[in-house]
């Protein structure tokens, strides 16, 4: 009888030390000085990140991961297509449920993960599912009342990780019970975790191995994954590295967040801006060509500094609201053939409506803010154990808003 993980995230120790060995022998080659290590995170959990004891010079080979090591979703849909194991009508209940099939990929991972946990210790990747986390903190392991204490898109985008879990675990029930058991396929903890090692460790359709230890940067991004034509990984330096830097990757957009927030469970300190939360606005064409744009529309958090799409948004809704269609016409014109002199002209002309618009917008924000901590704060953290990174996660917004709102204060006063 083999051994099952225990996936006990309170229990259960991660076994680094054997994946590490395991590795070895399974023929990943890292460069010199090539460590995982361990820290806090800012909730006080356990992390695992890489960093090097030794000088790394730019474009050269950090990890070689061999194919036979690596998960990727057309492997997985080539070992078990065509046989009446169920992947298509998983697929089909999947779509029906209305996830697109984009997400296929990530589900086909998904259910590797848990067909070697039911292989349990005859599995080949025995000691590296072993060795990974049990506790996570994204949107797909918060319980319902997080949601309520964390600000709309955030919260949203924490929500869409829940959903699309559940639509995972529902698809499970058409899959064979000859490839899952039925005891796998009913056990929502167990799939939970399956999903959340995919969604937090995936890179695309694929699970490496040891390329799933490195950790995200904003700014410091010094390597890379490159994958050959026989699928084959291999991490490369961006640039020199020096001994004890860490080795970090980019996960996704550096500018805000929330994102990496609702799909990794972290909070990135180190992102340099945070979306300006202006939500009520419905995404026309037109206000999109303005900037209208998550990615875009950026509070900065060392500054206060407001992007120029801010304002531009602010300003073009307010010349709706008001009716000034000619001036809206010519506001437009301008942005689209480059004319900044226009468009600050009139950004002069309305500057009164835009900076009280935004003033607002902040003061309500950082108001909302303050009561949806003080919500967190009321519930106990044994029930909801992810309220400390929601706390954290509320606590580096407003200090990103309080920045914006001495730099609002200051312009107005200017102004008058
Ligand atoms: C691909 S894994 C990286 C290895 C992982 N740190 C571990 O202990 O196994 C991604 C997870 O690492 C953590 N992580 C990655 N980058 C981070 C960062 N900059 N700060 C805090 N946690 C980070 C998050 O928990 C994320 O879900």
């Amino acid at each position: 009888m083999s051994n099952f993980i225990d996936i006990n995230e309170y229990t259960a120790a991660r076994d680094i030390g054997t994946f590490d060995e395991w590795s070895t022998n399974c023929g990943v080659q890292r460069s010199d000085g090539f460590q995982i290590v361990e820290s806090e995170t800012n909730t006080g959990d356990i992390d695992y990140s890489i960093i090097t004891t030794e000088p790394i010079p730019g474009e050269s080979p950090v990890l070689f991961v061999s194919n036979e090591m690596i998960f990727t979703s057309e492997n997985i849909r080539a070992e078990f297509a065509g046989q009446n194991l169920g992947l298509e009508d998983a697929e089909q209940l999947l779509e029906k449920l209305g996830v697109p099939p984009s997400y296929f990929s990530q589900y086909h991972l998904f259910l590797k993960i848990l067909i070697e946990y039911q292989n349990g210790s005859d599995s080949p990747w025995y000691p590296w599912l072993n060795s990974l986390p049990r506790k996570f903190s994204n949107g797909s392991s918060m319980t319902p009342y997080c949601y309520e204490c964390l600000p709309p898109l955030v919260s949203k985008l924490s929500m869409n990780e829940r959903i699309k879990f559940i639509n995972f675990y529902k698809s499970l029930q058409v899959i064979s019970p000859n490839l899952l058991s039925d005891d796998i396929r009913n056990n929502q903890e167990l799939s939970k975790w399956a999903y959340n090692i995919v969604y937090t460790r995936c890179f695309g359709n694929t699970l490496v191995p040891m390329a799933d230890m490195f950790n995200h940067a904003s700014i410091d991004v010094n390597i890379e994954i490159r994958m050959d034509e026989n699928q084959n990984c291999y991490v490369y330096s961006l640039r020199d590295i020096q001994p004890n830097e860490p080795l970090c990757l980019s996960y996704g957009d550096p500018t805000n967040p929330s994102h990496l927030f609702a799909t990794y469970g972290f909070l990135d300190e180190s992102s340099p801006a945070t979306f300006c939360k202006i939500m009520n606005i419905k995404p026309t064409p037109e206000l999109q060509n303005i900037g209208l744009d998550y990615t875009k529309m950026l509070f900065f958090k060392d500054t206060g500094d407001i992007t120029e799409e801010v304002w531009d948004v602010l300003l073009y809704q307010i010349l709706e609201l008001r009716g000034e269609q000619n001036v809206k016409a010519e506001f437009y014109n301008a942005h689209m053939n480059g004319d900044a002199d226009t468009k600050n002209d009139i950004h002069q002309r309305y500057f009164e409506y835009t900076s009280s618009t935004l003033k607002d917008h902040v003061d309500t924000f950082l108001k909302e803010l303050d009561d949806l901590s003080a919500k967190a704060l009321t519930k106990n953290v044994n029930e909801h154990p992810r309220i400390p990174i929601i706390l954290a996660h509320n606590a580096f917004v407003k200090e990103t808003f309080l920045k914006v709102q001495t730099k609002i204060n200051g312009m107005v006063e200017q102004y008058a």
